[in-house]
């Protein structure tokens, strides 16, 4: 045998010995680790699963207190059930239309019914009779001065009369009652200027003063003069000075409201003289027609009395002059009222008379005296407690009330 026949025996057996020995390591070698990603090749986001339930520990139990969040209870606000709230409509106030003034004399005539009765009955039963002998014309006199015309007016008119009946010869009853409405119309003054000063002038409001003593009807009156006044188409501020009476100022502001018309006051027992110059103050502000002043008409003593009005007046002057100063006296105090119209007369400028409660009185006469005796002109009258119940003075519808004419 050759050489290299004993060459690729002894090769053979080293390769079977080596095929066996990989043989065995391969059985024994570990499985090859996951192969790594190639560079460049899209990697997968890590994929996070939970541990199977039952197989890992059980969970690490916290021990830390559990944190306890406070959450205020949240307060629902229920919005109320939407009812329709009650709303308090202030009802406008009722203004009034008071009625006209003209002509109110005549429809009130029946007012003066009394003095009628006893004094223009009395007069015509008197002309009436068969002979004016010296007798009858004693008895004309004391029916007029019964009914408070007053002693000299009264022998003036009967004088005239007599006179007058004379020359003409006058002997029917109609012509004598002719002649007597005359001659009461003559005494009243029939050409006077009774026009209230009521219009504004110089951009300001006029002003009116009310004057009188207590209980003679000044708030009343200023009340209805404000009626008078809207019916005739001012605008009106009433000014309540009568601090005095606590009463008086409620009383006026009631009268305001009743024509739409501005009341202006101030407190209890102050200064009138004060609440009178805001009156006209806010007159003029709210460029008013009329301010009309309600003054006190009582105070312990005369003196008093008239200090205030003098000082209500020379304060209310600061702001003009007063246009009209009206007096208010009560018709059935009769001679007494003229004393005391008197006294007022000397502090104030009175430019009209306000006779109220014609309708309570007898003596209609009191309208002849208190013009003849203080000059003034009457310029309104009272014949009721009514709203509308004060007329402007007309001196003949007055005596044609008094003696029954037309009625
Ligand atoms: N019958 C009648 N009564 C009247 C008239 N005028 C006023 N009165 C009444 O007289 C009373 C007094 O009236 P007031 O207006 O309060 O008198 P006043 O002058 O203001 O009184 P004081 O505020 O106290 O100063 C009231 O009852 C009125 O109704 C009128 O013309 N006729």
């Amino acid at each position: 045998m050759q050489w290299y026949v004993y060459v690729l025996i002894v090769l053979g057996v080293f390769l079977v010995v080596g095929l066996g020995l990989v043989v065995r390591q391969s059985s024994r070698r570990p499985p090859a680790p996951p192969e790594e990603p190639t560079a460049g090749a899209p990697q997968a986001p890590p994929v996070q699963t939970a541990p199977p339930p039952s197989a890992a520990a059980p969970p690490t139990v916290e021990a830390a207190p559990p944190t306890v969040e406070v959450v205020p209870p949240t307060v629902e606000v229920v919005p109320p059930v939407a009812v329709q709230p009650e709303i308090e409509v202030e009802a406008p106030p009722t203004v009034e239309a008071p009625a006209p003034t003209a002509g109110r004399l005549v429809r009130l005539r029946s007012r003066l019914s009394r003095s009628q009765n006893a004094l223009g009955r009395g007069l015509l039963a008197v002309l009436s009779r068969d002979r004016l002998d010296d007798e009858a014309w004693e008895d004309l006199e004391d029916s007029l001065i019964t009914a408070d015309v007053g002693v000299e007016p009264t022998r003036e008119i009967v004088e005239r009369l007599r006179e007058r009946t004379r020359v003409l010869g006058t002997r029917t009853p109609d012509e004598l009652r002719s002649l007597l409405r005359e001659e009461l119309v003559g005494a009243l003054d029939p050409k006077a200027d009774r026009s209230l000063a009521a219009t504004p002038h110089d951009g300001r409001p006029a002003v009116l003063l009310v004057v009188g003593v207590n209980g003679s009807g000044k708030t009343t009156t200023c009340g209805k003069i404000a009626r008078v006044l809207v019916a005739d188409g001012h605008t009106v501020v009433l000014g309540a000075a009568d601090t005095f009476r606590a009463a008086a100022a409620d009383q006026l502001a009631t009268w305001a409201g009743r024509v739409g018309a501005e009341v202006v006051r101030g407190r209890e027992a102050g200064d009138p003289a004060a609440v009178a110059f805001d009156a006209v103050r806010r007159g003029i502000e709210a460029g008013t027609d009329t301010v009309l002043i309600d003054t006190a008409g009582r105070l312990q003593n005369k003196v008093g009395l008239m200090d205030e009005l003098g000082k209500v007046k020379r304060v209310v002057e600061r702001h003009g002059p007063v246009d009209e100063t009206l007096l208010v006296l009560d018709a059935t105090t009769g001679q007494n009222g003229l004393t005391q119209a008197r006294v007022f007369t000397e502090v104030v400028d009175v430019t009209g008379v306000v006779l109220t409660k014609l309708d309570g009185t007898a003596k209609g006469g009191i309208v002849i005296a208190v013009q003849r005796n203080l000059g003034i002109p009457v310029k309104l009258v009272g014949l009721g407690e009514g709203p509308d119940d004060l007329a402007p003075f007309e001196p003949e519808a007055f005596v044609d009330a008094l003696l029954g004419v037309n009625a």
